[in-house]
């Protein structure tokens, strides 16, 4: 399985918090991250990660790119509702496309849990 990995700053803690919770599983994954979200997974958890650009710098386009390509299996994607950010357009293709290819997208940790569960059989 090929799960990506995307917080905002906001989130970011979130983030390392759900990946430690769900380590055991995400471990048998191939993640892909964006670049300073994978940076903080990578030092704070020890599970190696396929870093793609910061979001504000394409890693959001990048990994949407997968996507369409058909090659993610799940989208984490912790956003932060309460701040504007400068990339919108790339946030909004990312979640378009995953739409457009049905793939499974969380955008909160109590959805992300329930990925985890559903896709990885993870507790
Ligand atoms: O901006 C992001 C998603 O839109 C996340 O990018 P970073 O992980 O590089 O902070």
């Amino acid at each position: 399985m090929r799960i990506a990995l995307i917080a905002h700053d906001e989130l970011k803690d979130e983030m390392v918090a759900f990946v430690t919770a769900h380590a055991d599983v995400l471990g048998e994954c191939e993640l892909v991250t964006t670049g300073t979200t994978g940076k903080r997974i990578e030092d704070e958890t020890g599970l190696a990660v396929n870093r793609q650009a910061s979001g504000p710098y394409g890693g959001d386009l990048q990994i949407g790119g997968m996507i369409a390509d058909e090659s993610i299996d799940g989208v984490v994607f912790l956003r932060d509702p309460l701040t504007a950010q400068a990339h919108e357009p790339d946030i909004s293709a990312l979640l378009r496309v995953c739409d457009v290819k049905d793939v499974p997208l969380a955008t909160n940790v109590a959805s992300a849990d329930l990925l985890v569960d559903g896709l990885l059989g993870g507790d």
